[in-house]
């Protein structure tokens, strides 16, 4: 098994007037080629920021430690013009907002064939080919009528299949994909879905970041469950969802409607979050004395880890 990014010591701090938003707080995560790995986790914990550093988009605003390597490379401390040779070539990525990450003025196989002129074929009219096949497979036809169409005339989970289609046009060897499900409804949902077990298939290394636990739940290779900065629980995915360990990932299977639609209790508080403890414990049934210590990413003998005092 050979670990195509590996994340070592990752911090990404946003510095602001009053405090500094640590929105990845020391990560550590290796991730295998062809893979799968689903990130998980309520709104703010740092998925996106994750992402972003991973394609070396990072804003310019934050400070940021430890490194992010792909293929031995540091894409932390690449050059720009190393990096413009790795994204969207090599990592691509599918963004999270399908109605505005399209250009208006123009054509979605315009936009489809950019990154294919790019990196992968200059001849105009084989990019054109190559356009009319991926509109194929992501299931806009017929493909000849729609290349011309512009994204208004889209639907949202036709922008977000065609978002998909312009993540994988230049061939990538990773591709992220940012709450690809957010906001589309359950036809697109099993079509995006559908869509990225073929590029797993295909053996295209896939992070997916996500809200939508059933989506991880029928993609994922591994789970990895973030919390305010932090990997809570990392598994493989069966056992995850068969039983999760963390006491947050339980509490997060334990809202979904079709487990009873327990919420967990308590929001976090940014004054709860970096005084050296568990970020969880304030919200936590089985908070214990030894929970002012962050613990650390226990490894447990199957491969997988989990951060909590419990299973020390
Ligand atoms: N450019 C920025 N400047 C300042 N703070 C930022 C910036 N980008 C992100 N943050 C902060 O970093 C934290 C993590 O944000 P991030 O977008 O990664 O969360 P997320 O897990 O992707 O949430 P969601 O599920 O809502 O997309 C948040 O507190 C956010 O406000
Ligand atoms: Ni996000």
């Amino acid at each position: 098994m050979t670990t195509i990014l590996e994340v070592q010591q990752l911090h990404i701090h946003f510095p602001t007037s009053d405090r500094t938003v640590r929105a990845v707080d020391g990560i550590d995560i290796g991730i295998a080629r062809s893979e799968t790995l689903a990130v998980i986790g309520e709104s703010g914990s740092g998925k996106s920021v994750l992402g972003l550093a991973v394609l070396g988009l990072l804003p310019v605003n934050c400070t940021v430690t430890g490194s992010v390597r792909y293929r031995g490379a540091d894409l932390l401390t690449l050059p720009e013009s190393e990096l413009e040779k790795i994204r969207g070539r090599k990592i691509a990525w599918v963004p999270q907002n399908p109605a505005g990450s399209m250009n208006p003025s123009m054509t979605v196989g315009y936009q489809i064939g950019e990154p294919i002129a790019l990196h992968v074929e200059k001849n105009r009219s084989i990019v054109r080919k190559k356009v009319l096949e991926l509109l194929q497979f992501i299931r806009i036809t017929p493909p000849e009528e729609r290349i011309g169409s512009y994204p208004y005339s889209f639907s949202g989970g036709m922008l977000q299949r065609s978002l998909v289609a312009m993540g994988i046009a230049g061939l990538p060897e990773v591709l992220i994909a940012d709450e690809p499900t957010k906001g589309i409804d359950i036809i697109n949902r099993q079509a995006v879905s559908a869509l990225l077990r073929v590029l797993r298939e295909k053996g295209i290394t896939l992070l997916i970041i996500t809200h939508d636990l059933s989506f991880a739940q029928n993609l994922a290779d591994r789970v990895a469950v973030m919390y305010s900065g932090r990997i809570m629980e990392i598994r493989e995915r069966k056992s995850f969802f068969d039983g999760p360990l963390h006491p947050y990932a339980k509490g997060m299977l334990l809202s979904l409607p079709e487990n009873g639609l327990h919420p967990i209790s308590g929001k976090t508080r940014e004054s709860d979050k970096y005084d050296g403890g568990c970020r969880f414990r304030f919200r936590c049934t089985y908070t214990m004395e030894r929970c002012r210590a962050e613990p650390p990413l226990i490894a447990l003998p199957d491969g997988s880890a989990v951060r909590c005092w419990l299973y020390d």
